[in-house]
């Protein structure tokens, strides 16, 4: 089986307490993965431990094959978005993109003319922090547009965005899986992974750390078979009763 990513017996602790433990699931080539779990659950630690910005405490992970802190390369191919991007405090959008192009080798007439044409133009010259959330979250997915990863990486990609954008982005994913790309996406909104998903993976917090509970093919009822593991279990807390 070609997989683009693999998580291998990934455990990760934060200050002696164990965030997440033995995790282990694959991520098929040219398929469109969600990754669901409760709050907490340890899905952006796995996600970044995928980018080598948390360090495993045990485990490997791999990016088509390749160690990701091992190999330096491992992220040359990877598009990421965060939940909750974050940028320097004084870099405008237009800086932000001449970054992401410099780093990627994209020529500055390339990146230009993107922007130019691109909505996000109207805000170039803005502090990236200033801009709302969807807009950040535009701005990543611009960015990552420019060099066209074969793998992304995506954490709540939905949030913030608006009606319109969202489906112009529910659109461009599956563009991405059908030209043979790959993504895993963190989401709490199970309506979008029905619709999306090729294959899912279920992380369940529990007391000595998350553990995966269910991995393998989109399941007919998302929300049903999460319930099962999630609300009709110890999961469902007095929270807002
Ligand atoms: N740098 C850190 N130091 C200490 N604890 C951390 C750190 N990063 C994450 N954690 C803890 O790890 C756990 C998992 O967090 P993580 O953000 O990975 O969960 P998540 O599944 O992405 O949650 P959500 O759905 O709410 O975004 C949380 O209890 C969090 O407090």
């Amino acid at each position: 089986m070609n997989y683009a990513i693999q998580v291998k017996n990934f455990t990760k602790r934060f200050n002696n307490k164990t965030v997440v433990n033995n995790v282990s699931f694959q991520v098929k080539k040219g398929s469109i993965h969600g990754f669901i779990g409760p709050n907490g659950s340890g899905k952006s630690t796995t996600l970044n431990a995928l980018l080598g910005l948390v360090i495993a405490s045990s485990g490997e992970l791999l990016i088509e094959g390749k160690k990701v802190i091992a190999d330096p390369h491992f992220s040359a191919n990877v598009g990421y978005v965060p939940a909750e991007p974050l940028f320097p405090r004084n870099m405008k959008v237009k800086q932000f993109v001449e970054f992401v192009g410099l780093l990627r080798d994209i020529s500055v007439t390339q990146y230009r003319q993107k922007l130019a044409t691109s909505s996000l133009n109207r805000l170039s010259s803005q502090k990236c922090i200033t801009l709302s959330t969807g807009q950040k979250k535009l701005l990543q997915l611009f960015a990552i547009n420019l060099y066209h990863p074969e793998i992304l990486l995506l954490d709540e990609p939905f949030n913030g965005l608006d009606p319109t954008k969202r489906t112009l982005l529910i659109r461009k994913i599956k563009e991405v899986r059908d030209q043979g790309g790959t993504i895993l996406m963190s989401t709490h909104i199970l309506s979008d992974l029905q619709e999306l998903a090729d294959e899912i993976t279920m992380i369940k917090p529990t007391q000595g750390g998350s553990q995966i509970v269910y991995s393998g093919d989109k399941t007919a009822d998302i929300q049903k078979t999460y319930e099962q593991y999630f609300v009709q279990g110890k999961e469902s807390d007095d929270l807002f009763a």
